[in-house]
């Protein structure tokens, strides 16, 4: 056997490509869309703006943001055949398997799917990013046996998805949450979901089959899951006065804390703070602390005892909760805003393309004869 080559398991520390879209640094806990400040975003623009800096490498005029507005406004509805299919899919499906076929099914009927011209790819970019939450909602309510809301274009993105779950828009505090947490998943390099989507797209394979593929990716707790699972262990924990002896329980069992890590920084995520900062005021909002408290112990104890930070699913899946979300939308909330910065991945990759194709170095039998069946016994 040939000698064994220098693997990089899970492509840790692998450079894969150039992106010029994001900029992760992990020396400073920070991180950069097209070189503004995610932190400066939150408080400076909107998620809107956002998408459309993310797509376009500049932000946006406002002649160019009302238009992008408006064509995003004007393709949210959802076509009766996929609101059909939507009816039936099983009650107890997860949300994230529900708006990962949905995506899949808008792909068979988007006028454009074969056209991966850059054109085509980011006119479907912004069909996706219109749809996704009106798609997320409806399942959601169906799952319920609730009727889907119509989207309603005189509401802002973030206002028309309140609308379309619960058929109300809350105070506007609660929708500058959302908004902010909008911006903070949109965007993260070369993370799983997004290297899954510019995977799919290097085979010239189009922009839906390359989402569909990333939506399957970021549901697992490792990567997107993460922000529902966080909620499930926060609820498993009777009050924050116990936080520490739950946590110490559950080092004993060497079990994964859910929110906790990650794979490029290793002494904070640069997103933490603005979202921590904003799930607090929900939790002012709302009056109920103990999420909030019960996340500070479990902080402090992590810290100390095992020198891992939290990430960004941390905050934002008592920040959802705090806004009402059920938990199985957590993950698909993530989707609605990282759609933005998956399909700024796949147009990247598309124009200076190369088949992404790593090697494997085989450890398994040497080569063999067939024996016949009927010598096998
Ligand atoms: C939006 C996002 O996707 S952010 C990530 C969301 N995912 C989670 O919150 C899930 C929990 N976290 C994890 O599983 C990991 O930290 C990951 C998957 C995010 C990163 O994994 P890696 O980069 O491979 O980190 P790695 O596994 O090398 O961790 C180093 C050590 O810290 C430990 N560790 C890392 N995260 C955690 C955690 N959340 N709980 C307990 N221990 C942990 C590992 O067990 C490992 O210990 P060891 O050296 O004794 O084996
Ligand atoms: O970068 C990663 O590996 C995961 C992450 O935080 C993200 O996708 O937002």
């Amino acid at each position: 056997m040939s000698e064994t080559p220098d693997i990089k398991k899970g492509l840790v520390g692998v450079y894969a490509d150039e992106s010029s879209i994001s900029k992760v640094m992990p020396e400073t806990n920070s991180l950069t869309y097209r070189g503004y400040a995610v932190q400066d975003l939150c408080e400076n623009a909107s998620f809107d703006e956002t998408a459309y800096l993310l797509w376009n490498g500049e932000l946006p005029s406002q002649a160019q943001l009302a238009a992008f507005q408006a064509e995003e406004k004007a393709n949210r509805a959802l076509s009766p055949a996929l609101l059909r299919v939507l009816r039936e899919f099983p009650r107890d499906a997860h949300p994230m398997d529900a708006i990962r076929t949905a995506v899949s099914f808008m792909g068979m009927e988007d006028p454009e799917t074969a056209d991966i011209s850059d054109a085509a790819q980011r006119r479907k970019a912004m069909r996706l990013l219109a749809k996704i939450p009106a798609a997320v909602a409806a399942s959601n309510r169906l799952s319920k046996g609730l009727e889907p809301i119509a989207p309603d274009a005189s509401l802002s993105f973030g206002a028309n998805f309140f609308h379309m779950v619960f058929g109300k828009v809350p105070q506007p505090e609660v929708l500058k949450a959302f908004d902010v947490s909008m911006i903070l998943y949109a965007e993260h390099t070369f993370n799983a979901s997004t290297f899954t989507a510019r995977t799919i797209c290097s085979t010239m394979a189009d922009m839906h089959g390359a989402i569909t593929g990333a939506i399957a990716a970021l549901k697992g707790p490792l990567h997107g899951g993460a922000n529902e699972a966080v909620m499930h262990m926060l609820k498993e924990i009777p009050s924050p006065d116990v936080a520490e002896a739950w946590l110490r329980e559950r080092f004993d069992h060497k079990a994964l804390v859910m929110g906790f890590g990650h794979r490029v920084y290793k002494t904070g995520d640069s997103r933490v703070p603005t979202m921590k900062k904003y799930a607090e005021i929900m939790a002012e909002v709302v009056g109920d602390k103990r999420w909030m408290n019960t996340s500070a112990v479990l902080a402090r104890v992590m810290l100390a005892e095992k020198k891992i930070h939290p990430n960004l699913d941390f905050p934002a899946g008592p920040a959802y909760y705090l806004m009402g979300f059920d938990i199985p939308l957590f993950t698909p909330i993530f989707v609605c805003s990282r759609i933005t910065g998956w399909a700024a991945h796949v147009l990247e990759q598309a124009a200076d393309n190369r088949l992404i194709r790593p090697l494997s170095f085989y450890t398994g039998l040497e080569q063999r004869p067939v024996v016949p069946l009927a010598q096998r016994g």
